[in-house]
């Protein structure tokens, strides 16, 4: 296996890719953004790629939404959580917070320490690195485009940076949630405690279009863990919904939900069932057991027997 990774190395990425077992000495490949990563994964150029989704803080990253919602189809095989803390590192002669007028991140570690930057360096002009490395590793330059970058604490003591302020994040106990994708395949075994991820277009636009597809969830018991909304990019006011669900393809509830989805979206994009990085076991209602479903597809074969 090889894998591909927002780089370059010691990006947040890279410490959820390290967490896969085998990862560590396989082949890692960075690349320069999220999409660049997928489309390796596409082409065949990689096994697998480790991209970002999610953050506690500020919510989805649009850049792998909208990547794994559009194009050739890809699949999620497994969802890594890394708690994220950040340090302000610098370049050779700052010493003070004040001696820093420009400063780098990736813009949803930025979004992250945004308090803090405001209150202890206001007049710092941002500009956005491709991520978090990235931005601290410019900081090596012998002529650094910046004065300080926000990164992980891992990077700056691996490159050997000077830290000024560790713990610039505005909430502690921040996580992230990243993906490991690959091309479609054999979908993983049901763990008891999974995910499936969906995106769902809306088939037409009117009153109660978006509850309908709502309710096949609800009558199932299926429980939704996250549900955003994102522009498809043809026309203003055209959206589809990237969805996590509770539980697993295998599971007969998610499939009737899955079936009823298809008739009222069928261009639907199912991205896998894979195990939930934590979370206790799905509680299901008897009557949305898997017991349930097949004694009761039963008893209407049955019937429909007799026809
Ligand atoms: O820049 C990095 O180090 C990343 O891995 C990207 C990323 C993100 O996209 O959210 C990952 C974790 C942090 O929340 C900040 C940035």
């Amino acid at each position: 296996m090889n894998y591909a990774y927002l780089g370059p190395a010691g990006t947040f990425t890279e410490s959820a890719l390290l967490q896969v077992p085998g990862a560590a000495d396989a082949q890692r490949i960075p690349a320069s953004n999220v999409n660049v990563a997928l489309s390796m994964v596409r082409e065949g150029a990689a096994d697998a790629a480790m991209v970002p989704i999610e953050n506690s803080v500020e919510g989805g990253v649009s850049a792998t939404l909208d990547a794994i919602a559009q194009g050739e189809s890809l699949q999620i095989v497994s969802e890594i959580l890394v708690p994220i803390t950040f340090v302000l590192a610098v370049r050779p002669g700052i010493d003070s917070l004040e001696q820093i007028k420009q400063i780098s991140t990736h813009g949803h570690a930025w979004a992250q320490c945004r308090l803090w930057a405001e209150a202890n360096i206001p007049g710092a002009a941002f500009t956005p690195a491709s991520s978090t490395a990235a931005g601290a590793l410019a900081l090596e330059e012998a002529d650094p485009p910046h004065d300080a970058a926000i990164c992980s604490p891992l990077v700056a003591q691996e490159r050997g940076l000077k830290v000024l302020v560790s713990g610039v994040e505005d909430n502690v106990g921040a996580v992230t949630r990243f993906i490991l994708v690959t091309r479609p395949g054999r979908i993983p075994q049901p763990t008891g405690v999974d995910k499936s991820t969906l995106i769902l277009p809306l088939p037409e636009d009117r009153p109660g279009a978006l509850m309908e597809l709502l309710e096949q969830f609800t009558a199932r018991g299926v429980n939704l863990s996250r549900i955003e909304s994102r522009p498809t990019g043809k026309s203003l006011g055209e959206y589809f919904f990237s969805v996590d669900i509770e539980g697993h393809v295998a599971e007969e509830r998610v499939a009737a939900a899955l079936s009823g989805l298809h008739r009222l979206s069928p261009k639907l994009r199912f991205l896998g069932s894979y195990p939930a990085a934590q979370g206790l076991e799905a509680s299901v209602d008897t009557h949305n057991s898997d017991a349930a479903f097949s004694e009761a597809r039963a008893w209407v074969q049955s019937l429909r027997d007799r026809v």
